[in-house]
């Protein structure tokens, strides 16, 4: 009998521990995952996060592309940021039950480009620089009294530190004298008048300066961006697109500065700002095909221009000046390139000079954007590279602002100058 009592109360103990394990496995099963997925939130919530895209300026055509992909801007890139710090908000604030994973697709905020007309106008006091040597120098000098042999010396010395070069410092000169000895008299609106009309000459109010960029019959426009180290290209790349695009043009980037990573980083970034694709290429690799592929996809786009940024070289180093010229050849195997921009950085004066004439040598130069124009008082530069190759400024660089490229026209930066 006690044996009977023995084997059921073990019977007992041993259901009861079963059916415990069995809850508690159970129980466990239903505890949520101990890794948090957050939360990110779909597109169109995210865009109301986002800041409003500018509002056009009157005579601002609107973008007409949209971008191909979706965001990939690097970081640092505005659009970029915000769209980062919106899903890192949402995962903290949403409850672990309802973890869902959605993908992003954010398009980046495009914003629309200030137009260009009167640009010059508007970035005026940008040369300042410029202004108070050359511009307000000259005026005093012209206004004193007695325009003796010393005066005429002292204004020869303010051109020539302006760089506008001997030449034409002695044209300037030797036209002026003239022209004041026959006025007579010298009222400070005629003076202006005259140093005005001067510099405009000099400067050559007749050339054409567009940047030719409108798309042909066969295919978009090819303009090539060129120069040494620093200048500002890659920069001037981006500005220039969204004048184009200001301008009501479609355009594709193509990023053949393949030896500074971040270069095509950087281009894209302002491309997405624009809604135009960049055509990038792998670190290192061959810039001709990536320019070559960047025109490739113009043409197949049907857009109106391509924009292609080429790596800074020293005008010294005879293999990369060789690797420019073979990046021009290769791309004319679509068809001719329209332009070929030479970036100089007015703040290097005489040096950009010698920069300018071996460029010219490799590929043609068709035109010439001065950067930092903003950062010097020698504007007279405009000038002095003009002489120097044969080819107008057709852009100045006038900050480091998206929109601080301007065409170049000389009436309006002369009288910039003047103040
Ligand atoms: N103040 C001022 N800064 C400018 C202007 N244009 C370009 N910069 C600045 O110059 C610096 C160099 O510009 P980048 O566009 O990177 O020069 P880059 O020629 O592409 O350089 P590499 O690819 O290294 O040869 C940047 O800090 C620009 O913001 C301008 O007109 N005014």
């Amino acid at each position: 009998m006690e044996y009977v009592i023995l084997a059921v109360v073990i019977a007992v103990v041993a259901v009861g521990a079963i059916a415990g394990f069995v809850v508690t496995g159970k129980r466990r099963k239903q505890l949520p995952p101990p890794t948090q997925t957050p939360v990110v939130t779909p597109p169109s919530a995210q865009a109301e996060t986002k800041a409003p895209p500018k509002v056009a300026e009157e005579g601002a055509a609107p973008p007409t592309q949209a971008p191909a992909e979706t965001a990939t801007a690097p970081a640092g890139a505005p659009a970029a940021e915000e769209t980062a710090a919106a899903p890192a908000e949402d995962a903290t604030a949403a409850p672990a039950e309802e973890l869902v994973v959605e993908e992003a697709e954010v398009a980046p905020a495009i914003e629309v480009p200030e137009p260009t007309a009167g640009r010059l106008v508007r970035l005026r006091s940008r040369l300042s620089r410029s202004q108070s040597t050359l511009g307000k120098g000259l005026l005093t000098l012209l206004s004193r009294d007695r325009l003796d042999e010393d005066t005429w010396e002292e204004i020869e010395d303010t051109l020539l530190t302006s760089d506008i070069g001997v030449a034409a410092t002695q044209e300037l000169v030797d036209n002026l004298r003239t022209r004041v000895k026959v006025l007579g008299t010298r009222t400070p609106d005629e003076l202006r008048g005259l140093l005005r009309e001067e510099l405009i000459t000099l400067i050559g109010p007749d050339s054409d300066r567009t940047v030719r960029s409108t798309k042909h019959e066969e295919g978009p426009a090819v303009v090539l961006v060129v120069g040494v180290n620093g200048v500002g290209k890659t920069t001037t790349t981006g500005k220039l697109a969204r004048v184009l695009v200001a301008d009501g043009r479609r355009v594709v980037l193509g990023a053949a500065d393949t030896f500074r990573a971040a270069a095509a980083d950087q281009l894209q970034t302002w491309g997405e700002r624009v809604g135009a694709h960049t055509v990038r290429g792998p670190e290192g690799g061959d810039p001709a095909s990536v320019a070559f592929d960047a025109v490739k996809e113009g043409i197949a786009e049907g857009v109106d221009t391509v924009l292609v940024d080429t790596a800074g070289r020293l005008h010294t180093k005879t293999g990369l000046m060789d690797e420019l010229g073979k990046v021009k050849r290769v791309v004319e195997k679509h068809g001719p390139v329209d332009e070929v921009l030479l970036v100089l950085d007015a703040t290097t004066g005489q040096n950009g000079l010698v920069q300018a004439r071996v460029f010219a040598e490799v590929v043609d130069i068709t035109g010439i954007v001065l950067t930092k124009l903003d950062g010097t008082a020698k504007g007279g530069i405009v000038v002095s590279v003009q002489r120097e190759l044969g080819v107008p400024v057709k852009l100045i660089g006038l900050g480091e602002g998206a929109d601080d490229l301007a065409p170049f026209e000389p009436g309006a930066f002369v009288d910039a100058l003047l103040g």
